[in-house]
């Protein structure tokens, strides 16, 4: 192992090599489980230089706990990235920095996203979800079908926002509004990728389109009107409704009602897809895939809420309380695989010393969530799915229902997931809402099992894959799916969208 030197004060890590430092050493994927193997050497809190840029990765729960929710302001920066800036994505919330803008934006998301936002779009959500079952379970009651439930889970994921954001039912499969922005993240996240020279060296941002070496500034262009267009269409559509007066409650309208707003937050109403859509989306297919893999899960689950709601109604959000078991489930799932593994990357505003090292200007922090979930101290045996460890039954571990803050052992995993401090994910209300409503449906009117490899291979809680980037989604996988019984066929097609 090469150690850097102690008189750097950096935190400690591997010393690297002169000019490229730690290029080398950098993982080129699934950087949280390299992560988490050197913090075996370095510790909790590590450092790592790449391309003139100190990374500090932390390790562990105390650190994110001390720098990122105490020294909330000094932490709040996000990473630059130059291409994208270029290419259209300049006020994504996810890249903007404290300054003029971020407030604004904040306030508005977290107010448009708050609590309140799940009461009102909790209809739409249980509806979309009892859709997407239907359609994954073809109402046909003891038949099972094998499916990829990527395709129905993701039309889910994109439905629920779509809705919440403009107003906007997706009716088909291939729907314009999905495909309009699937392409235009596309663009955002193929211009933060390093082979951008800009990403490195921001001052080329300046060279003309025209120049040799520039084709950089071209394509930027290109994907320029692409993200506009997408933010265009989409809030044009809902000002139509508005004009028309057919308008859904939507975020966009609320935006919209105010003459007066700024034309900013436009691009903030369109982060939602790009934000939320892959997130909700890995968090269930971890849901579907453990399920399958898990049949004791499933009945144990399905037990608790047929012991509510005795066969006559599919369970709500309003039944969460008498559901431990299923929320149970639903903190397994954040925790699990995660989603996020390394959060967002974060920037330190300012130098600041902690625990007796240096943290530079400009550094990038890294959370990395995987260390925290998969602490055996904290979460014993942590690659098996055990939903029981939340509960103080003769099996779980947990002292009371009240999972008390300074509970360390098996403490709940929603409270690191959606990340922390004052840019903790304002999107968490809605994810969690749906999700908890998706796996108590799901339990309680299908079962699911064989879960397999899309060339039939059967996958065991050992062999699961995760695909690497951001935002973490299990390898395409396929499982066999039915309708429970007769009586859940039937209150699943009861009432439902065409
Ligand atoms: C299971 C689902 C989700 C997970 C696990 C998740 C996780 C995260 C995490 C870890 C961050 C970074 C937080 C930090 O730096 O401390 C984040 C940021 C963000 N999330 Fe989520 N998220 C989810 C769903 C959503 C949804 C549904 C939306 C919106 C509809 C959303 C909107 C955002 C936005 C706008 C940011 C950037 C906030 C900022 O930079 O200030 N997320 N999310």
């Amino acid at each position: 192992v090469r150690r850097r030197s102690h008189r750097t004060r950096l935190p400690p890590g591997p010393s690297g090599w002169p000019v490229i430092r730690n290029l080398l050493d950098m993982p080129k994927e699934h950087e949280w489980l390299a992560f988490q193997e050197w913090a075996k050497t370095y510790g909790d809190i590590m450092s790592i230089s790449v391309m003139g840029n100190t990374i500090v990765i932390l390790n562990g729960e105390r650190e994110v706990k001390e720098l990122i929710v105490s020294n909330g302001a000094t932490f709040a920066g996000r990473v630059r990235f130059p291409m994208a800036e270029l290419s259209g994505w300049s006020n994504t919330i996810g890249v903007t920095s404290p300054g003029d803008k971020l407030p604004t934006m904040r306030r508005f998301i977290n107010t448009s996203l708050g609590p309140n936002c799940v009461r009102d779009y909790e209809p739409a959500i249980d509806a979309s979800v009892t859709d997407c079952l239907r359609r994954l379970t073809h109402s046909k009651a003891e038949v099972a079908v094998t499916v990829d439930p990527c395709v129905q889970l993701r039309r889910l994921a994109a439905s629920v926002i779509l809705r919440v954001a403009y107003g906007y039912e997706v009716l088909k499969e291939d729907d314009k509004f999905i495909k309009l922005s699937e392409v235009a993240l596309e663009t955002f996240f193929t211009s933060t990728a390093p082979v951008w020279l800009v990403n490195a060296f921001p001052i080329l941002r300046y060279m003309p389109a025209w120049m040799p070496g520039a084709y950089f500034k071209r394509q930027a262009a290109e994907w320029s009107d692409i993200a506009e267009k997408s933010r265009r269409e989409t809030i044009e559509w809902t000002q139509t409704e508005l004009d028309e007066g057919r308008a859904l409650p939507s975020v966009a309208a609320e935006l919209l009602g105010d003459p007066n707003h700024d034309p900013i937050l436009e691009w903030t109403v369109a982060d939602m897809y790009g934000a939320g859509v892959d997130t909700t989306l890995s968090a269930s297919m971890t849901l579907f895939l453990a399920l399958a893999l898990h049949p004791h899960v499933q009945e144990r689950a399905q037990r608790e809420v047929e012991n509510l709601v005795q066969g006559t109604r599919l369970p709500n959000l309003g039944d969460r309380q008498h559901l431990p078991y299923v929320n149970a489930i639903v903190k397994e799932v954040y925790r699990w695989r995660g989603v996020a593994n390394i959060a967002l990357p974060r920037r330190a505003l300012q130098t600041t010393e902690y625990s007796g090292y240096i943290i530079p200007e400009d550094a990038i922090i890294m959370m990395n969530l995987w260390s925290i979930f998969h602490n055996p101290e904290k979460y014993p045996e942590p690659m098996r799915f055990r939903p029981e460890r939340y509960l103080p039954t003769e099996d779980g571990t947990k002292a009371s229902l009240s999972d008390r803050e300074d509970d360390g052992l098996n403490e709940d995993a929603t409270r690191y997931v959606f990340g922390l401090g004052v840019r903790q994910c304002p999107g968490r209300h809605l994810a969690d809402a749906t999700l908890f409503i998706l796996a108590a449906k799901t339990v309680a009117s299908c079962y699911i099992d064989s879960p397999t490899d899309l060339k039939g291979s059967p996958i065991t809680e050992d062999s699961v894959s995760y695909l690497p980037g951001v935002v973490s989604q299990p390898a395409p996988f396929l499982c066999r799916i039915r309708a429970r019984d007769s009586q859940a066929e039937l209150l699943l097609s009861d009432g439902l969208a065409v």
